[in-house]
């Protein structure tokens, strides 16, 4: 097990606001507290190797979740290692196994050519120089950096930038890999890119990765399993194709017509000459459903729909647990 936390909690407390006159003041000689609990215990177990989608609607306590487990943040009560260590404790021999990437905020220096953050991260982590540059040719070429290495960060494109960020995540070659929003605000190009290279990652050098996102096509393309979480505690851990089985009990086949025909049993839309029928798997198989209608009906082309993750994500979002 390379990251195991049990019972996982993280309150915060601020004093709390005294409203008319002299309350500043009367706010700092009280000393009462307001306490929000951010999590309330969570545990979480993965194995080395594995992705994991980290999801949640906001607010739910992820950040606060990933920031105890790189060990930016003590937590109020419970226990975390990684890789052997309590993070927050040994803070800075953690740090080398961890590569971390906050979508909203850049770890680079700013003014500094993308290059020249990649020397100093070398330089921190002690690189040596032949493997840092061999870390750098693999990413220039996994991430297409080469036309703005010389760019100072500043003037570098949101999806530059997050290229970026993840090279310099990457380049001390962390065992565990934190990344909160990768995708967040890019194009579909740079999208891709980010997952491809996060997808290599894993497969080919076993980096274990926590993937915190909005973003199902994210979650669908790179992930098998999901921790969801909501007012700071676990509401589902497990495989999306199982959360899928439990929701999705309906499939749906579209059909191309080559010639009309009139209305069809299970059909719920139609547009031109397409039609769409929707099925439960439980009572016919996609197989049978295919041969009945290729048999009966003019079907030039057709479709299976996949179970649509979004829409399982976004009800029990809705109802704050899972069925
Ligand atoms: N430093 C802090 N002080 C007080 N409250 C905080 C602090 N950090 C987070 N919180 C609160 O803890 C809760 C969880 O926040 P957190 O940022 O972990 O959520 P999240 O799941 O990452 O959300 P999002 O998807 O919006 O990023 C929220 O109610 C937030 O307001």
């Amino acid at each position: 097990m390379i990251i195991r936390a049990a019972g996982l909690t993280k309150e915060f407390r601020r004093p709390r606001r005294k409203e008319g006159r002299f309350g500043g003041l009367r706010t700092l000689l009280t000393r009462e507290y307001t306490t929000t609990r951010a999590v309330g215990g969570v545990d979480l177990a993965l194995e080395e190797g594995e992705l994991v989608g980290f999801l949640g609607p906001n607010g739910a306590g992820k950040s606060t979740t990933i920031k105890m487990l790189t060990g930016i943040l003590v937590p109020t009560s419970g226990t975390v290692e990684v890789a052997g260590l309590v993070p927050w404790r040994q803070r800075e021999r953690n740090a080398r196994q961890i590569g971390v990437v906050f979508g909203q905020r850049s770890q680079l220096w700013w003014d500094l050519p993308l290059i020249d953050s990649f020397r100093l991260v070398g330089k921190i982590y002690e690189v040596p120089d032949p493997l840092l540059r061999k870390n750098l040719d693999l990413f220039v070429d996994l991430l297409d950096l080469g036309s703005f290495l010389d760019t100072p960060v500043r003037s570098l494109s949101l999806g530059q930038r997050m290229r970026g960020d993840l090279a310099a995540a990457m380049i001390y070659e962390p065992r565990i890999l934190y990344l909160d929003e990768p995708t967040v605000g890019l194009d579909v190009v740079a999208k891709q890119r980010i997952r491809s290279f996060i997808a290599e990652l894993n497969r080919d050098k076993g980096v274990t990765v926590v993937l915190t996102t909005h973003d199902m096509d994210d979650v669908e393309e790179l992930c098998r399993r999901v921790v969801i979480i909501d007012k700071g505690r676990t509401l589902y851990d497990g495989e999306i194709k199982a959360l899928k089985d439990a929701y999705v009990t309906h499939r749906e086949l579209v059909l191309h017509l080559a010639s009309a025909a009139g209305p069809m049993e299970r059909e719920v839309r139609r547009e031109g000459d397409r039609v769409w029928l929707r099925f439960d798997p439980a009572e016919i198989s996609a197989s049978k459903l295919i041969r009945e209608v290729t048999e009966r009906y003019d079907v030039s082309d057709l479709s299976l729909a996949e179970p649509d993750l979004e829409g399982v994500i976004r009800e029990i979002y809705a109802v704050g647990e899972v069925a």
